[in-house]
């Protein structure tokens, strides 16, 4: 039986070691912000951004939010990116993705001032951590770096299978964890639709981290014996309940607790840490600009 991983207690420590940062700042005059663009009303996002707004606010970064008319144009929503990269009071910021259908996402994140892109997914950034000079880890990849960080569990030399290979997720983990650094050095393995004989290579792997998007996809069959296995997927997925729905992982989370060592909830794993690294982006885009040294965790 696993032991299963506390996303909400690590987040938590992320946030208190960056109360030190945060006064430094402080004391140099600078107080890091942090704007949370939200166009449309996806559920789901709305509750994303809330978080993050309430995340920034305990932690003393100065957060704004702006609502875009799901509605708008292009152009309406550029003028808004605009006026956040000329803003000297906004550190980092970031467009709460999905984005409705007429809106292209990767020329969104083009015109996002890749100093304050605090989600790391501008091209410069990417290319930045592909070449292994990363300056914003996409908060997702970076959490579950620390995850494992956290419970001690080594990556150097281990065989991971990541099930997924989307832009925010699988691809920049697989950059991460291959890395020549502590922690990096893995032997990674990345799978998609297109992948034969998938189950054989999640079951051979040391650590599993499914990111693919689709409740319950990976089951304790495919879980080798004693492996660490990290759910990133956070599927809703309506009941009769009052709330309408239920938060489901791309793991079968009772299945595959049987045969790992370690394994991550939904909710209550991952999610968390994506917050909490996306706080860290904001305090180091802060220090960056105004210029002032911090110790970052
Ligand atoms: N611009 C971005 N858009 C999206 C990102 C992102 O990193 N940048 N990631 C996801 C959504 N996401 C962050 O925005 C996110 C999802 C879930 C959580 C979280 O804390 N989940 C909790 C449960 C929350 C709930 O009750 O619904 C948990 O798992 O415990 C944080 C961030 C897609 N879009």
């Amino acid at each position: 039986m696993a032991e299963i991983i506390d996303g909400n207690a690590v987040a938590d420590d992320v946030r208190q070691s960056l109360t030190d940062a945060i006064e430094t700042l402080a004391d140099a005059g600078a107080r890091p912000g942090l704007a949370t663009v939200l166009m449309g009303d996806d559920p789901a996002s709305e509750t994303y951004v809330n978080m993050k707004q309430r995340d920034c606010e305990e932690v003393g970064i100065e957060g704004t939010h702006v609502d875009v008319d799901g509605d708008a144009s292009p152009a309406q929503l550029y003028d808004t990116l605009e006026d956040l990269n000329t803003d000297p009071d906004v550190h980092g910021y970031l467009v709460q993705s999905p984005v409705p259908d007429h809106i292209d996402y990767r020329e969104v994140i083009h015109r996002i001032d890749p100093a304050k892109d605090v989600d790391g997914f501008h091209p410069e950034n990417v290319g930045r951590l592909v070449a292994g000079n990363d300056r914003f880890r996409p908060c997702t990849p970076h959490g579950v770096q620390k995850l494992l960080e956290a419970y001690d569990v080594d990556t150097e030399g281990k065989d991971v299978t990541i099930v997924g290979r989307s832009r925010i997720v699988g691809k920049p983990l697989a950059n991460l964890l291959i890395q020549k650094a502590d922690d990096g050095n893995a032997t990674v393995t990345v799978c998609h639709s297109r992948t034969e004989n998938l189950a054989e290579k999640t079951r051979s792997a040391d650590i599993v981290i499914a990111a693919v998007g689709v409740p319950e996809f990976v089951d304790g069959s495919m879980i080798g014996e004693g492996a660490t296995v990290i759910d990133v997927g956070i599927n809703r997925v309506e009941t009769d309940t009052e709330k309408g729905y239920e938060l489901v992982g791309d793991v079968e989370f009772e299945s595959a607790k049987e045969k790992a060592g370690l394994i991550t909830p939904v909710p209550g794993g991952v999610g968390p840490m994506t917050r909490a690294m996306l706080l860290y982006n904001t305090v180091k885009a802060a220090s960056i600009q105004e210029d002032v040294d911090v110790d970052l965790p």
